[in-house]
This record gives C-alpha cells, structure tokens and sequence, in this order.
C-alpha cells in the first residue's frame, strides 16, 4: 500500500493551549481514514495543519513521501488535496455550476484573463472545465441544479455542491469535515455509500461525529483526546478500546 499522506510528531500550541501533542497518522491510497474525538480534541486543528492553514510548531507533513514545508491552503489544489469545510462555504452570489467552477479554480479565466491567455483556448479550456463541473454534478445526482443558485436548495443538496466543488478538481486526497452534519438518516446513508466509491479513486479522510457512519465507512480509525492520539486502528477495534469508551463517556471503562 501506498502512504499518500503522512504526519509525524506534530505539535500545535495556541498560547498556553497544546491543541495537538506529538500526533502521529498516516492514509494510504484506496482507504477511508475516520478522525474522531470529542469537542476540542483538535481535529479540525489537524485539517488546518494538512491544509496549511497552521504551521506546526514541531512536526513533519510528507505528501507522497515528500516533506511538505510551506504548503498553502492555495497550493492544495495543485497537489491534489482538496477540502470541504464544517460550514458549507458556497457563494451565495454563484450558482451551483459557478460554484464548482471555483474548485477546479479556474474560473478567472472566463474574465480579464481570457484576454491574455487567447480567447479561443480560453474558451476551449472553459467549455472542457464546464463538461466536467456538469459530469461531477451528475455523478452526485445534482445536476438539474446546475443553475440554481445554493440558498434556493435544501441544505443536503448544498452539502452535495459543496462535495462537487471539492470533487471536480480530481484530488487524489480528500479531507471532509463533518459530512454528515446537518443530513437526515437516508442521506448519511448515501452519503456513506458515496464516500466508499470515491475511496477508489481519492483517500479519504473523514473528521465526523456521527459514530454510526465513521464505523460503517473506514478502514482506520484515530482517536484523538484533548490533542493526543489515544488510540488507532480499524473499527472494530475502535469500538471496544476501554481508553476510547472513557474519553467519550468521561468515566473509565
Ligand atoms: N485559532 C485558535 N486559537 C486559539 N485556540 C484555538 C484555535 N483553534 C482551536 N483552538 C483550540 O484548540 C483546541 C482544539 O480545537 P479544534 O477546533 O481543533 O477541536 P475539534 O476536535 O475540531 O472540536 P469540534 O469537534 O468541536 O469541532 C480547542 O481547545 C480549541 O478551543
């Protein structure tokens, strides 16, 4: 198996706060990695260190066996990383289409750019970008909504657009916060069945609450409390690990 993405000993401090302690992960390509802890255990802290939105103050990042140093949130893309967020983060101004368009993060083309680059390969480029917004689209069943824009539609749907954008750039990692939140019970069962398609072509990894779905789906499983990692392995493991039982329920197991 391949180890597509790596961390090693990171550290993370806000002042006085250890947000995340020496943490230690690693994803292979195929598989669905499940981040779980209770509120504040850090892992949203350790989306934002993937991303780099925070620098760690210890620790090595290795994509594809490659230490990153400097990665930006902008340069994710171009690795072939790509996020959704805990809040939906859609424009409200685009529509759906347009809004998956900035994920492939090209979009600009269709303005003062074109001028620049040619406008005949502009548009080539752009109605090739659109084909595959619409095929995304498509592949998540919501491609009658193309045109519509994200506050006319149910909040599943958004979720669904917010999925698309991050899909449509063909990461070969993907890192979902929360996908479940917000979702009734047949649409976090789709939603399941989806993300276990997807690990075919992009490893996962799913930062989610909701234990029925992370013990469904993954492969592997970190439990972080408090910023340290106090157990990994796969679900059924997980699941009868007493150290795990007493961070959720407070009392030893
Ligand atoms: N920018 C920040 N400045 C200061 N403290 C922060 C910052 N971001 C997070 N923290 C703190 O770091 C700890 C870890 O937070 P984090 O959001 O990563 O946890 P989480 O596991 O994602 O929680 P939740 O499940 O509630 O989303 C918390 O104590 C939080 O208050």
């Amino acid at each position: 198996m391949t180890q597509l993405l790596s961390i090693e000993n990171v550290t993370v401090r806000f002042d006085g706060l250890v947000a995340l302690r020496d943490v230690g992960l690693a994803v292979e390509a195929g598989t669905v990695l499940g981040v779980i802890g209770p509120n504040g255990a850090g892992k949203t802290t350790l989306f934002n260190v993937v991303s780099g939105f925070i620098r760690p103050e210890t620790g090595v990042i290795r994509w594809d066996g490659v230490e990153l140093r400097d990665h930006q949130p902008h340069s994710l893309a171009g690795l072939g990383i790509a996020r959704t967020l805990q809040g939906l983060g859609l424009f409200p101004g685009l529509t759906v289409l347009e809004n998956v368009l900035v994920g492939a993060g090209r979009l600009a083309r269709s303005g003062p750019l074109s001028t620049l680059l040619g406008l005949r390969r502009a548009a080539r480029d752009e109605a090739a970008l659109r084909e595959r917004a619409m095929a995304t689209l498509t592949e998540l069943g919501i491609a009658d909504v193309h045109a519509a824009v994200p506050s006319s539609l149910p909040y599943g749907i958004r979720k669904r657009v917010a999925l698309a954008r991050a899909l449509v750039g063909e990461p070969r990692l993907l890192l979902l916060d929360e996908p479940a939140s917000g979702l009734a019970a047949e649409e976090i069962e789709e939603l399941g069945d989806r993300i276990r398609t997807l690990a075919a072509r992009a490893a996962v990894v799913v930062v989610e609450h909701n234990m029925d779905l992370v013990m469904r789906i993954c492969d592997r499983i970190v439990v972080l409390d408090f910023g340290e990692v106090i157990a990994t392995g796969a679900p059924e493991e997980i699941r009868s690990d007493p150290k795990v039982v007493e961070a959720y329920l407070g009392v030893p197991a």
